[in-house]
């Protein structure tokens, strides 16, 4: 199993469930979604797993401009709540990212803007939810949950962790070196998060990034940052980043899993053509097939019957948030995704 995670006993709070949205308590799973490609597949997938594990709260899609009508119907009528944002670029760099279209994740930052809820779960459009999570929205407040990462795969090959073999996920296998001073604090995937949106953090989010210099891991790495102090790691089975199920199978559960994260290269269910590495293994093909019956479940198409109570509001605080924003930062041109 994972090495002692410092994870609480009581991390959902009271354990009271309230299973619907109580005015100003306004809970709901957020997701972002840019460019007029093949993403909209994974919200569309991501929307239909939530109502097949029957979430109380809606699903909230963050999209920037360049996302097409035609896609923002089909989200739409997936009973998605459609939100535009304006994009969030990092100051002028010369920041060889991980992945050239990194740069344009900084984009979710504005989710800390849609502060007409109090609580919600940000899960990337290449994430299936095959059990239940709503018991995380009673999560106590005042922290940022989310699953640690791998450091393992060569995606990191820029890291001093990479470089000497180390990894959060076995830290007794290669010990940090005293002459690197300590070892680098808790690091999470920010594929799937819990959070309190809130005009405060935003803010500070945004002026913090002003003054940040970019790195590899984008909007990862700054969040990593920023809530580092408030970071409580969440069980593994909250976010099943698969690359884990090569580089660290001791810690992997497949059957407890109730979140999949398909970020391995080649893993996109939409896209999977079973030829890059570890994509010919036989628990990937099953993951990638369970996204599928999902997707192609018709029944778990939106039907008005099996929505959940939730208007694509305009309150007061919405009206707010369409203010316009801090100063916009430099303009980086957006690379194309994957
Ligand atoms: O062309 C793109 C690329 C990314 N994304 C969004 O940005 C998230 C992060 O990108 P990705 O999941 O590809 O990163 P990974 O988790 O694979 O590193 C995606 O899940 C989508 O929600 C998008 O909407 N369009
Ligand atoms: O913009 C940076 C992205 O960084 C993260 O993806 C990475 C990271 O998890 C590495 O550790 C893995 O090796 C890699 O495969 C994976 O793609 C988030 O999933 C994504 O939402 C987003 O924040
Ligand atoms: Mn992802």
């Amino acid at each position: 199993m994972a090495p002692g995670v410092p994870i609480d006993g009581n991390i959902l709070g009271t354990g009271k469930v309230s299973t619907v949205n109580t005015g100003y308590s306004k809970r709901a799973y957020v997701t972002f979604l840019a460019g007029n490609g093949d993403y909209v597949k994974g919200v569309v997938g991501l929307a239909k797993g939530l109502r097949k594990v029957r979430s109380a709260y809606p699903l909230v899609v963050a999209i920037l401009p360049d996302v097409p009508e035609e896609h923002r119907d089909i989200l739409r009528s997936q009973g998605c709540i459609v939100r535009e944002i304006e994009p969030i670029y990092p100051p002028e760099n010369q920041i060889q990212f991980a992945m050239a279209y990194y740069v344009i994740n900084y984009s979710k930052l504005r989710i800390w803007n849609f502060e007409e809820y109090s609580k919600m779960i940000y899960l990337d459009a290449d994430i299936q939810v095959f059990e239940n999570i709503d018991h995380l929205f009673n999560t106590q407040d005042g922290y940022f949950y989310a699953v640690m990462d791998c450091f393992c795969e060569k995606t990191w090959s820029h890291s001093p962790q990479f470089s000497i073999g180390y990894c959060q996920q076995c830290p007794e296998k290669i010990t940090w070196p005293a002459e690197m001073g300590s070892p680098p604090p808790l690091y999470f995937n920010a594929g799937m998060f819990v959070f309190e949106p809130s005009r405060l953090t935003y803010e500070s989010l945004l002026g913090r990034l002003q003054i940040t210099p970019p790195t590899p891991f984008a909007e990862q790495d700054f969040l990593n940052m920023f809530f580092q102090k408030t970071y409580k790691p969440i069980p593994l089975l909250y976010n099943l980043v698969l690359a884990m199920l090569w580089r660290h199978p001791e810690n992997v559960e497949v059957e407890k899993v109730k979140v999949v994260h398909y970020c391995a290269a080649g893993s996109k269910p939409w896209r999977y053509i079973g030829e890059e590495a570890n994509m010919d293994r036989e628990d990937i093909k099953m993951l990638v097939a369970k996204w599928w019956d999902i997707y192609n479940d018709e029944s778990l198409d939106f039907n008005g019957e099996n929505s959940v109570p939730e208007e694509e509001t305009f309150s007061r605080s919405s009206i707010l948030s369409s203010m316009p924003e801090p100063a916009a930062i430099s303009y980086v041109p957006a690379p194309s995704a994957a």
